[in-house]
């Protein structure tokens, strides 16, 4: 279990949000919202990258106050960011097993660890091929393999679809779907995502948590007067104040 409690974030004079109050459990979350509301700063303070102004982040029962707690947070959470970094010339399998070493797998795993996360997402055949040759589906597919291997708790993903083809954002769903015990929480914009991937939904906007639940009770407030194209969409949509519509 992965908890912010009375979690403050900003940047200077920026206020991100304050006290906020979120739990996220075994299965897919979806965070959604409008561009600005807080989505990566949020995933970025929970993946222990930025620490909270104040507040707690919390995985199972258990503070993370001091950077010895993030190190050892870190061990058990996978997390991409929006823009990931990687050498050009990096062949995929080193990519992936500087994430093994990284989240201090000892050395002796890295190799078996980066085979099965790449086998996850259907890189199987391309552990040898260098970063740069690969499709921009392909990148983003050894991005999540990053991420999940050694088979972290907490997988923390940020827009994993975006710029993704449909057959490509077939392929992700069903990595994702394909990660039992394990809590993962990804922000987006694509409510189709949502529908075909997510048992859970947090809306935020401007800082602020709209909506903590399942997909069918946010599903439930469909308002057939609103924008949108489908009953989640336009349920999204009743959660946003009128002006935060458009972004
Ligand atoms: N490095 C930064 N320095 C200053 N302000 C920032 C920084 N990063 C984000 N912000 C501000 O913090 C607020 C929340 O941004 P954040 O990127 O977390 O939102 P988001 O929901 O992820 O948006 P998007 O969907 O556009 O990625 C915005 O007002 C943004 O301008």
């Amino acid at each position: 279990m992965l908890s912010a409690q009375q979690l403050s974030q900003g940047y200077g004079r920026t206020i991100v949000f304050q006290d906020l109050d979120v739990e996220f459990g075994p299965g897919v979350t979806a965070l959604l919202g409008p561009n600005g509301a807080g989505k990566t700063t949020l995933l970025r303070t929970l993946a222990t990258v930025q620490p909270p102004r104040e507040g707690q982040v919390v995985i199972d029962g258990r503070q993370v106050s001091s950077e010895a707690e993030a190190r050892t947070a870190r061990r058990q959470i996978g997390f991409l960011p929006q823009r990931f970094g990687f050498e050009p010339a990096m062949r995929v399998r080193d990519f992936v097993r500087y994430g093994a070493w990284l989240r201090g797998l000892p050395p002796r795993e890295w190799a078996h660890a980066s085979a099965e996360a790449l086998a996850h997402v259907g890189l199987a055949g391309e552990t040898g091929q260098k970063m740069k040759s690969l499709s921009g589906g392909m990148r983003q597919r050894a991005g999540i393999a990053w991420a999940i291997v050694g088979r972290p708790r907490i997988v923390l993903l940020d827009e994993p679809t975006v710029g993704l083809d449909p057959q490509q954002r077939l392929r992700f769903r069903a990595i994702i779907a394909g990660l039992p015990d394990t809590t993962v929480l990804l922000s987006t914009h694509l409510i189709d995502d949502v529908d075909a991937v997510c048992d859970r939904v947090v809306v935020m906007n401007q800082g602020e948590i709209r909506f903590a639940g399942a997909t069918s009770e946010l599903k439930a407030l469909d308002e057939p007067s609103l924008p949108g194209h489908t009953p989640l969409e336009r349920a999204y949509m009743s959660l946003l104040p009128a002006e935060d519509r458009d972004r």
